[in-house]
This record gives structure tokens, sequence and C-alpha cells, in this order.
């Protein structure tokens, strides 16, 4: 079964509901976004969750320094990737690195070959937005991107599609932001539960 990661948490009662109902990853955002965070607030969460699940940090073309920073104060499990950090950037940190890539057409999978990373997380391109878009893409797309590596399907995922991408793509996991949110940074405890459940129906 694909696992889940739940992203842009900015609260630990969404947190720890989170990791409750099932969710394998849980993400947060330090890039500027209406879901940002800051180290004091996620290492003050981090420490009252669950043993296992996996805290993952979102950054956005910041600096070598500003991510060491986090990963310390905030006990990280993996970072995330989501600007425009080159293949070497990425291979600078002790901790598993997720690039994110845009998806736009069958083109912008040419990048991946490039990255030696953990996990590849393919997201939906949509002009002056980096993340966070609620829109889905072509997820054959997804299918053909296996070959580079291990997967995270992102962009445009709520309870109602997850089972089709799941079935379709079969991806290492997939991830949900504002999908199941009542308000940017707020989840809405059900759907987050319904997304799970979505996944978990798979088998
Ligand atoms: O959510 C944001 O605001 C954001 C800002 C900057 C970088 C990444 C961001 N979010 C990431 O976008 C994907 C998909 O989100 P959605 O489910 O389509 O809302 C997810 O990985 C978030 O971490």
């Amino acid at each position: 079964m694909s696992k889940i990661k739940v992203c842009g948490l900015t609260n630990l009662e969404d947190a720890k509901q989170a990791a409750e109902v099932g969710a394998d990853l849980l993400g947060f955002i330090f890039a500027k976004s209406p879901r940002q965070v800051t180290n004091r607030e996620v290492a003050k969460i981090s420490k009252e969750l669950p043993a296992g699940v996996k805290k993952v940090g979102v950054f956005a073309n910041q600096s070598k320094a500003e991510i060491k920073e986090t990963i310390t104060k905030c006990d990280l499990d993996y970072i995330q990737l989501h600007g425009s950090e080159s293949p070497k950037f990425c291979k600078q940190f002790r901790l598993p690195v997720i690039k994110a890539f845009r998806v736009k057409d069958k083109t912008s999978l040419s990048q991946l070959r490039e990255y030696e990373v953990d996990k590849y997380l393919l997201d939906t391109y949509v002009p002056d937005k980096l993340g966070g878009t609620g829109k889905t893409f072509n997820w054959e797309l997804a299918i053909q991107a296996k070959k580079y590596g291990s997967i995270i399907m992102a962009g445009g995922l709520e309870a109602s599609n997850v089972k089709l991408a799941v079935k379709k793509v079969s991806p290492w996991a997939v991830d949900v932001s504002s999908g199941v949110e009542v308000k940017p940074g707020k989840k809405d405890y059900e759907q987050v539960k319904e997304f799970v459940e979505s996944v978990e129906s798979t088998g």
C-alpha cells in the first residue's frame, strides 16, 4: 500500500490527529506560504508526536544553513526541496531528500534523471505558485516517472480521487494538503480520516 503524507500542518491538534488516523509522514512548510511555520512552532509540535511518524520539512530555494538549522531544531526525518534547487544542492544533507518537480507536460520529466535523491515528488505546474495548488496533473506522466525511482504523488489529491491515483500509479506515497483543509493551514479531521481510509481501501 502507498504511504500517506499529510502536508501543510501548522498546529499540534491537526498533526496529532493526522498521525492517529494513520498518516505515515507529516509535512511542515518552512517556505513562503499561507501554511508557513517557524522552527519554534514545529520544535514544540515535534516533541508531542507519536514515535514512528516521520516529520518532513518543506523548503523552497532556502539556504543550506537555514535548512540545517531547522533539521536540528525540529528533529526532522526528511527534507522536501520544492524550489529550483540544483542536483548538487540536494546532495548536501544528512537526511533523505524528497525533490519536488512541478509537472506541466512530458518534458517536465526529463530533469528527474539529473537528480540522485531518495524520493521524487510530482506536483502540478501552476504559474507563479510553488505548491499547494489543489490541481491535478496528467497521472500517465507519474507512471512514466517511476522509471527514475521512488515517487510521491501530489497535487490536487483528496478523498474522492486518491483511490484512483493509487490504483493507477501505485506510488511510494501520496501527498495531500489543500484537499483536506477547511482553510489554508487548518485541516478538517473528517476529510483527513476519509483520505486515509480511501488509501487503505486499496489494500
Ligand atoms: O502548500 C503550500 O502552500 C506550499 C508552498 C510552497 C511549497 C510547497 C507547498 N505545498 C506542497 O504542495 C503539494 C501539493 O499540495 P496540494 O495537495 O495540491 O494542496 C504538497 O506537497 C505540499 O507540501
